[in-house]
């Protein structure tokens, strides 16, 4: 079984509190919990298994790990685009059975509707979500997620007209502006080039300390892990051993001592960055594949 280990890091400076570290406070029961998570898709050789872990309310935790390890799988599963082979997902105490409006996703493809403006692109998914609403709160309500990834002068542009970066703002706005309890993002950055990635980070960052989302997020990036998430869980990869198969899984949880008004330009300044960097780089470079102590 893999426990939730959360390893704070030394920090030498002044800083916040660690956030809550996913551990449920006693009179308010975890907003997302993950117990026993398995997936096989060759018999004997589960990606990953015994997967155990809680997001709280409001919470962004990134998950990194090699290629292969299983975080695209885990995530279709959280976004229930996937069924696990063993163990549960329950979200505000209900299983996670099929795809919901209270889950956005956004995948490194933005998936926009190509024959639609932005404006109606989002539109579009608002209507799902609120089938009531008036044309004029829809409209307020896309001007608004729209003006929040600072897009508000290609709003009637079609998705051609657009940058790759223009559109994956496009469907960032799109998740946000259904109002998800959680969002899901597997590497929504990945195709960006370096400044305009970071230009997006920290819309990212803005839109969530305002929003108070939820978010679980893939990414390589150790950097772009330590800017956002307020824990960050390390996977290893599935491996042969003498004993025989070991199934990938959560090998630690590590909880991001770095004050919460970091910014991606003052990072590299903060006391403990680079503890927690190393920390992050030597699991990715000597445990994940070989296996952690999990
Ligand atoms: N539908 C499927 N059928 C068979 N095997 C699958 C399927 N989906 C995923 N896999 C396998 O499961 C493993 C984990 O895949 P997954 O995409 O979750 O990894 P990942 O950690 O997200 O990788 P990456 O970082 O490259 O995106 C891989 O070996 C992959 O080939």
């Amino acid at each position: 079984m893999w426990s939730e280990r959360v390893a704070p890091l030394p920090v030498n400076g002044p800083v916040e509190p660690a956030p809550a570290a996913g551990l449920a406070r006693a009179d308010q029961p975890a907003f997302l919990k993950v117990e026993g998570l398995a997936r096989t898709f060759v018999p004997g050789k589960p990606v990953f298994a015994g997967v155990d872990f809680t997001l709280d309310r409001g919470e962004f935790v990134c998950i990194i790990g090699h290629s292969g390890c299983g975080k695209t799988t885990v995530l279709n599963v959280l976004a229930g685009l996937d069924h696990a082979s063993a163990g549960h997902v329950l979200m505000d105490g209900r299983e996670v059975a099929g795809p919901g409006l209270e889950r956005g996703v956004v995948f490194q493809g933005h998936a926009l509707m190509p024959w639609l403006t932005v404006r109606r692109n989002i539109a579009f998914a608002v209507e799902s979500r609120w089938p009531d609403w008036s044309r004029s709160e829809v409209n307020r309500q896309v001007e608004r997620f729209v003006g929040m990834v600072g897009l508000l002068p290609a709003i009637d542009k079609k998705p051609s007209e657009l940058s790759g970066g223009m559109k994956q703002r496009v469907g960032i706005a799109r998740a946000f502006a259904i109002q998800p309890k959680m969002l899901l993002l597997d590497e929504p950055f990945g195709a960006l080039d370096a400044l305009t990635r970071g230009t997006i980070q920290d819309e990212l960052l803005s839109i969530v300390r305002e929003t108070q989302q939820t978010v679980f997020m893939i990414t390589h990036d150790v950097d772009e892990a330590i800017l956002l998430a307020d824990r960050i869980l390390l996977m290893s990869n599935g491996r042969e051993t003498p004993a025989g198969y070991a199934p990938g899984g959560i090998a630690e949880v590590v909880g991001n001592t770095l004050p919460r008004t970091r910014t991606r330009a003052g990072l590299h300044h903060l006391p403990g960055y680079y503890e927690l960097r190393n920390h992050i780089v030597d699991f990715l470079v000597s445990r994940a594949r070989a296996g952690a102590d999990h």
